[in-house]
């Protein structure tokens, strides 16, 4: 997938260099106390960005669905008192217009808006000429890059530079350890696309649990994010959305406070020598796997050959058993993950039908 689109990095909109940037606040604003509480709180900490939600997309009918229009001048005059950046979710040009005419600086477009691209482009459509705000684009709830990349692409061609795109996980995909799977691969694969889109993630959603926030966090660092977006809420367990996965502000400050934060590069010498020489190795080891593919590949044309000739049919469900078995008991002996070897021969064999199919019509 080509696609290019100018997008500043994060510093141009929240003024300063370092990273992470820190998004932070309740799912929902409940009440003005609510919100001054944890705007107080969150002012004292290391957060760049207030998150309020407003108007809340929920799955059924009859849950909370955010205060909208009533909530939004208590967040005016905090952004007044505190002189906090505030954030929320818009979904539709109305929310546009209306948290515009209380001052909220930046908004993001949430996973169920993504997905389409109608509403996407009406939002587009609304923000022409803001070219100043920043705009914020979650992961559809499907795991469809292209979607993802669409949704930005029509929000860059309405003007908005300050861009990033926001992992918020991805819904539906059984029930796991996570509210909502990473799949890490398509966040890899959007900054592969995009290098200079600003990432933000989002733990809290993905996780759907407060322990889960931490390690997400880190792992996000360690793929070299640019943000965290994290749900803060004076107490969590009574509020009205999202209970389970909004920590205090005492515990985001502890959960800032325990990342390990590294650099993205290092150009001292002796390191890029080293690393080069690694990098080297690599890619003679890589050189040799696809040979082995090749290899592969010769030997599977000939049993291809072999069975047409024999009027047998490609695929062998016992001989697959055996082999899928043997690969990853082989790679439990070398400690190698046995999960990870399973996935590479599935693969494996579907290209290896594949490749009889042609040889044998
Ligand atoms: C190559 C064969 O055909 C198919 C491909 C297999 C493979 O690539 O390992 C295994 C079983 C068959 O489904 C075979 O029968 O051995």
């Amino acid at each position: 997938m080509k696609t290019e689109i100018q997008s500043n990095p994060l510093l141009t909109w929240v003024g300063h260099e370092r990273k992470p940037l820190i998004i932070a606040g309740p799912c929902s604003v409940e009440s003005e106390e609510q919100l001054r509480e944890v705007v107080l709180a969150l002012k004292d900490q290391q957060v760049d960005m207030i998150r309020v939600g407003i108007w809340k997309p929920r799955t059924r009918p009859n849950s909370f669905e955010g205060l909208g229009e009533t909530a939004l001048p208590w967040v005016q005059s905090l952004k007044a008192e505190t002189g906090m950046r505030f954030a929320t979710e818009v979904a539709t040009p109305e929310h546009i217009d209306l948290a515009l005419k209380y001052g909220i600086d930046t908004f993001w477009i949430g996973a169920r808006t993504t997905v389409n691209p109608f509403n996407v482009q009406a939002l587009a459509d609304a923000l022409r000429g803001m070219d100043d705000i920043p705009v914020m684009i979650k992961n559809p709830v499907n795991p469809d890059l292209a979607l993802w990349v669409g949704a930005i692409e029509r929000i860059a061609g309405a003007g908005i530079k300050n861009l990033a795109a926001i992992h918020r996980g991805f819904s539906g995909l059984g029930k796991g350890r996570y509210r909502n799977a990473p799949v890490w691969q398509l966040p890899i694969e959007l900054k592969r696309i995009l290098p200079d889109l600003p990432l933000i993630c989002d733990p809290s959603h993905i996780g759907g649990k407060r322990d889960l926030i931490q390690p997400l966090a880190q792992k996000a660092l360690d793929l070299n994010y640019d943000g965290l977006m994290i749900e803060t809420h004076p107490n969590p367990d009574e509020a009205w959305s999202d209970a389970s996965q909004q920590v205090t502000p005492a515990r985001l400050g502890e959960i800032l406070a325990e990342l390990r934060i590294r650099k993205p590069q290092n150009s001292e010498p002796e390191y890029v020598n080293h690393l080069e020489e690694l990098r080297h190795q690599l890619d003679q080891l890589d050189h040799e796997l696809v040979e082995v593919l090749a290899a592969r590949k010769a030997v599977v044309e000939k049993i291809g050959q072999y069975k047409k000739d024999n009027n047998v049919v490609i695929f062998d469900v016992n001989r697959w058993d055996e082999v899928f078995k043997s690969r990853a008991e082989w790679a439990e002996q070398m400690n190698v993950n046995r999960r990870f070897v399973e996935e590479i021969f599935k693969l494996v064999h579907v290209e290896s039908i594949r490749q009889q199919t042609n040889v044998a019509w």
